[in-house]
């Protein structure tokens, strides 16, 4: 598949277009099938809902056949692109208007003919601890057992406690939470947006401070997708845009664009607002932690994607490059790697 690159729409242009004053009856949302993603999909089809009462919006759950998805731990990003392709054929078919999108699941390059349109009001963006043992990360003891299978995860998590096990961790928030319930961890790692959208915030033991774990770009928002010449659904999205998230999304994807994030690389980003301007924090880590390149760019709103690629730049000069080069030959820091018990 060609790609184009990742550009937010320029909002302005649509402004100079004539403004359509009536939409079509009927809008269809794609989404994933599973329970977190339908909620994000109602959230958005209640957020247009609410400025156009009249129009009839429907969502369009996209099931992912189970022979396309893979089984093996380390496909676990494949997985994600599956699940983000089989919304972004809806749209390219029309089938669909709009896609409804975890942005954090969202690939930095998007398909010809496709276009990020619209960023929600971000929500908590960090990670957090659940266990039935431990009350926070800081009392796990030798041995513990963590299920994640995210690369950035584990990097931080092992490079902050060398004495654990990160045990890879497969299906949706619910499953992981019964895997954890049946005593297959110890503690688990999950994305506090993901466990409020679902009402499970009573299972949060600690929100990880980003000193310990640095979320993933795009963590804690939700991202619309659609055709890039559908000027209607365009200037509609264009209403329920948060500008200051949408800011902040764009700095973090930049960064992992600057790195080509595409594969599984250990890497996180997260931008704030700080006296109103963008403060970005970035990080590389080596597959099993013994290696992590922090680092950290300021900047005016205006400059969202500079930032992102300025401190893309500054983590590769000062190491970046040596973890990814040993991470595309899959040498690895071989050094410490640990056997997962097996309970
Ligand atoms: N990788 C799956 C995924 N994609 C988005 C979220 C959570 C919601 C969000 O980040 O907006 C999750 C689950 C998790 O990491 O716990």
């Amino acid at each position: 598949m060609k790609y184009n690159k990742n550009k937010f729409f320029n909002f302005k242009k649509i402004d100079k277009i004539k403004q359509i004053k009536m939409f079509k009856k009927k809008i269809k949302i794609a989404t994933r099938n599973s329970p977190l993603a339908i909620i994000q999909a109602e959230y958005v089809r209640k957020k247009i809902q609410h400025i156009y009462p009249k129009i009839n919006i429907e969502l369009l759950p996209v099931i992912t056949k189970s022979n396309e998805i893979s089984k093996k731990i380390l496909n676990n990003q494949l997985n994600k692109e599956i699940f983000v392709k089989n919304l972004e054929i809806a749209l390219l078919k029309k089938d669909a208007d709009l896609a409804v999108h975890s942005v954090k699941d969202l690939s930095t390059k998007l398909p010809d003919g496709l276009i990020l349109t619209a960023i929600c009001k971000r929500d908590n963006p960090l990670d957090a601890f659940i266990s039935n043992n431990y009350k926070t990360i800081e009392s796990l003891i030798e041995g513990s057992i963590i299920g994640t299978s995210s690369p950035r995860r584990k990097s931080q998590l092992l490079n902050y406690k060398k004495n654990i096990f990160i045990k890879p961790i497969r299906g949706n928030i619910e499953t992981r939470l019964k895997l954890l319930d049946l005593g297959k961890y110890d503690a688990i790692i999950l994305a506090v947006a993901g466990l409020k959208r679902l009402g499970l915030k009573n299972r949060i033991n600690q929100i990880i401070s980003t000193n310990i774990s640095l979320p993933s770009g795009g963590q804690g928002a939700i991202g619309i997708e659609c055709l890039i010449n559908n000027y209607k659904i365009i200037s509609l999205l264009k209403k329920i845009n948060h500008k200051d998230s949408e800011i902040l999304i764009k700095a973090e994807r930049s960064f992992n664009k600057e790195l080509n994030s595409g594969c599984q690389l250990p890497i996180g980003s997260y931008a704030k607002l700080k006296n109103n301007k963008i403060c970005l924090k970035g990080i590389i880590g080596s597959i099993n932690g013994t290696y992590l390149i922090k680092g950290k760019q300021i900047g005016n709103k205006q400059q969202a994607n500079i930032i992102g690629k300025k401190l893309a730049k500054k983590i590769i000069k000062n190491g970046g490059k040596k973890i990814i080069k040993s991470f595309i030959k899959k040498k690895y820091d071989n050094i410490n790697i640990k056997t997962t018990p097996i309970r």
